[in-house]
């Protein structure tokens, strides 16, 4: 009998799931793909065979109801390849999970129990850990013989010391309610600073980054030796950085504000703050592409929002730059960090006193590879670093599961 090796890796998000099939003898990937408008009239499955060389993209359009039916129907693409959830080479199924609360600070192999722990903490990630949820137990009926692993957004800030960790508000009621920063996004911030190690040529604990994770959620945190020491989202993936519909950072007596004053409801005022702002508020688009082409244009709007984007970045930097005291690199990371230069070139700008530079033709280069984009003589490297949570989720399901770190 062979030794099963492959990790089938979840990435469920609100309205759509991310999924890649791994080999862990070689880490390789034999597919991967993305159901995205669930929920819609328009859900669109885009599946990639990858094993052999590759094969033909396949592409389908129509109603996927919920999470479930995207789950099966990604199902019936991998068999389509050989590669169904039937297979006997399958090790696992590991699944993102974005908030894991205080008890769950390693990855964790899925029983009732903590079925029931990851629902009690829907209320602090409302449009993430319902998606997660229910990829699990769709997971866990098409293949309840195998380990299904839950590794956390949360995992990795859980070093962060009491004075980063906690809000200045009274201590019983936060501890009652469990308030404090949790922090997310964890999973990548850990893998792309041990790759920016690696990239300088050094082991993780020698260094100290600043990881700028600039995705349709965004995040910053100040990584020193290894360890998490601070980061920008808090008790929900709300707080921090300007994100694709997501304010970030607002005074906290706005909701206050808008309850009396504009009459509106708890509920609204999580919407407003979670889907109708950010760059979407600011300007109707919450993607970077769309906005710098707009800007191109001569619209003031988009701008403006972007302005307000890399304002807000460039004040994490300082901030986390003051909390590590020593950098040794800042690395940009996911869909706007890896391919926006004109983020990058703006968050950098005129951070020459603090030895930190971009080198224009170095930012310009399009590439799939972690690179460094500073020039020579910078003190601090500025690096991209191109994040692969899927991987990390895979490798960390798999060393649960067997013990080891590869097949
Ligand atoms: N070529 C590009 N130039 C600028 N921004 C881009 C580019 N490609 C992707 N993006 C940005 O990346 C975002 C998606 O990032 P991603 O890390 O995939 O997000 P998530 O995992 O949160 O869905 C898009 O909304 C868009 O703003
Ligand atoms: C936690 C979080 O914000 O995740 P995402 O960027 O996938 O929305
Ligand atoms: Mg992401």
């Amino acid at each position: 009998m062979t030794t099963p090796t492959r990790v089938l890796v979840l990435n469920s998000g609100s309205s759509s799931v991310k999924y890649q099939l791994l080999d862990m003898k070689d880490d390789s990937r034999l597919a991967q793909g993305l159901v995205e408008r669930i929920g819609e009239e328009t859900s669109r499955l885009v599946h990639t065979p990858l094993q052999g060389g590759g094969g033909e993209k396949r592409e389908k359009t129509g109603p996927i109801a919920d999470h479930a039916a995207a789950l099966k129907a990604v199902a019936e693409e991998l068999a389509a390849d050989g590669l169904g959830l039937d297979s006997p080479e399958l090790a696992a199924i590991g699944h993102r999970v974005v908030h894991g609360g205080l008890r769950f600070t390693e990855p964790t192999v899925v029983d009732d129990e903590v079925l029931a722990e990851i629902e009690r903490l829907v209320p602090v990630a409302p449009l993430h850990n319902p998606a997660n949820l229910l990829g699990i137990r769709t997971a866990m009926t098409l293949r309840p013989d195998l380990p299904q692993v839950a590794v956390f957004d949360t995992a990795f800030h859980t070093t962060m010391p009491e004075s980063a960790a906690r809000y200045a508000i009274d201590v019983e009621t936060a501890d009652k309610h469990r308030i404090r920063r949790y922090g997310f996004h964890g999973t990548s911030h850990a893998y792309v600073s041990r790759e920016t190690a690696r990239l300088l040529g050094k082991e993780p604990e020698e260094v100290n980054v600043i990881v700028l994770h600039l995705g349709n959620g965004a995040s910053a945190s100040a990584v020193r030796g290894g360890r998490c020491v601070d980061t920008s989202m808090g008790l929900t993936p709300l707080e921090g950085l300007v994100m694709g519909t997501r304010s970030g950072d607002i005074d906290p007596a706005v909701t206050f504000h808008l309850k009396r004053v504009a009459g509106m409801s708890a509920d609204e005022i999580d919407v407003l703050l979670n889907k109708k702002s950010g760059l979407v508020g600011l300007c109707g688009d919450n993607d970077m592409r769309e906005i710098r082409r707009r800007i191109d244009e001569g619209d003031e709007r988009a701008a403006l929002a972007f302005d307000i984007y890399v304002h807000r970045l460039k004040k994490y930097i300082g901030a986390y730059y003051a909390v590590l005291g020593r950098v040794d690199a800042v690395a940009f990371t996911a869909g706007v960090g890896e391919n926006a230069a004109p983020v990058r070139a703006a968050a950098i700008a005129g951070l020459e006193e603090l030895g930190l530079a971009v080198d224009a033709d170095l930012n310009s280069v399009r590439s799939d590879e972690a690179r460094i984009i500073s020039p020579v003589y910078a003190r601090v490297a500025v690096a991209v670093v191109p994040t692969d949570e899927e991987l990390e989720i895979a490798q960390q399901s798999y060393a649960l599961v067997t013990g080891k770190v590869n097949a």
